[in-house]
């Protein structure tokens, strides 16, 4: 009997059960030496708690609003891409999953479900996620679909003008699943028979000539709001609060393009301080507790987004296994939240959490 996952790595487990070993390997694996992977977790495990005691806790309330939409937490969903290589539904019960969450998912631009089906499916309050292609005109479709049924904002990717070394997928030879937005547009051939097709493939369509000046050019084909994605130093903070989006994603896109790229828990604050509250920063990378995404709004997020154990989810039980992953997550929240003294997200403040820096300054 299929046992019943008590946290995050259960779910991992189920997942490494349920699929081809070239699927898992392709969802969990990371870029090189995968030391990034690693620390996205474990920089959490260094971060502990200040929790405060003697205040009433007895009634909880995790609601919050990203870009102006109520959501039931501060966990949404990360663009990921090919859900059909975890289940036969798709994107379309991980939508469905997360309207019954009311939470965001982002839709990767490289699904396995159009947009428009995406769209369709349910209510959930969805953005979309953009790569841009050599073939902008492709990019600029993209974008004016799903503009034109209902998605909320843009997430531009900004982290991969070439697909990050990623040698489980090189060794299996992953394949390029049916992408579905592309029907009709672009082909998903390559030439190559070596390593990861998958790789050939996106390093064959991405852009490696996008830059800051584009962000004008995205502007000038959508009204929706841009966030970008992908952002881990002060400097590129400043220049994206520069240029006018609407917010920022920290992240190392799961430490799957630049190995040795810091955790992003690690420099989150450094982040918020240099955007100075004038936009929302969001972070994803590493989080598989709830204790994990009350350190991140202690440092400042706004919000946090969940890839892996999404697809974990979804892999073990479809979107039943989606909604579990983020209620699980929700309730692990709520429970740190009631230990540490917090009844509200607006409660939770940087004084509840010592950070590695943190504890060498109180030795000097
Ligand atoms: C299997 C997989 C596919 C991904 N596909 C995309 C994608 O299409 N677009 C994107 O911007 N990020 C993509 N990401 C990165 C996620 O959006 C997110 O940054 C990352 O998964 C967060 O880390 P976590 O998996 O530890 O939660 C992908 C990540 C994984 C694991
Ligand atoms: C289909 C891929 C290019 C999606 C991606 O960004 C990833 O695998 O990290």
């Amino acid at each position: 009997m299929a046992i019943e996952p008590i946290n995050m790595n259960e779910f991992q487990e189920l997942a490494k059960q349920a699929l081809p070993k070239m699927y898992y390997d392709y969802h969990t694996g990371g870029a090189e030496d995968q030391y990034t992977l690693k620390e996205n977790v474990e920089a959490f495990s260094r971060i502990l708690f200040q929790p405060r005691i003697l205040l009433d806790v007895s009634r909880i309330n995790l609601s919050t609003t990203v870009l102006g939409y109520n959501l039931s937490s501060p966990i949404m969903l990360a663009p990921t891409g090919c859900h059909k290589l975890a289940h036969p539904e798709g994107e379309i019960a991980t939508a469905r999953a997360a309207a019954a969450c009311k939470t965001i998912m982002v839709l990767s631009c490289m699904s396995t479900c159009t947009v428009e089906e995406v769209a369709s499916s349910c209510d959930a309050i969805r953005f979309f996620q953009l790569y841009v292609y050599r073939r902008r005109d492709v990019s600029a479709q993209l974008v004016q679909r799903a503009e034109r049924c209902g998605y909320k904002a843009i997430v531009l990717t900004a982290d991969t003008p070439r697909l990050g070394r990623r040698e489980a997928d090189i060794k299996n030879k992953m394949i390029t699943p049916e992408l579905k937005n592309f029907e009709g547009l672009m082909s998903t051939e390559v030439d190559s028979e070596k390593g990861s097709q998958l790789e050939a493939f996106a390093s064959e369509i991405l852009d490696p000539s996008l830059s800051w000046k584009d962000i004008g050019w995205l502007k000038s084909i959508t009204n929706l709001p841009i966030l970008i994605k992908g952002v881990l130093t002060a400097e590129d903070a400043v220049k994206a609060v520069d240029v006018g989006v609407a917010g920022i994603i920290v992240s190392n896109h799961g430490a799957r393009q630049l190995d040795y790229a810091p955790p992003t828990i690690s420099v989150l604050e450094e982040v918020v301080q240099a955007v100075g509250g004038k936009i929302p920063v969001l972070l994803d990378g590493g989080i598989r507790r709830g204790t994990d995404v009350f350190k991140a709004l202690a440092l400042g997020a706004q919000a946090v987004l969940i890839g892996r154990p999404v697809l974990y989810g979804l892999a073990a039980m479809g979107e039943n296994g989606v909604r579990r992953v983020i209620e699980m997550l929700r309730d692990e929240l709520e429970l740190t939240m009631t230990l540490c003294g917090c009844c509200s997200l607006k409660d939770i403040a940087r004084s509840h959490v010592q950070t590695p820096r943190d504890r060498l300054r109180s030795l000097l």
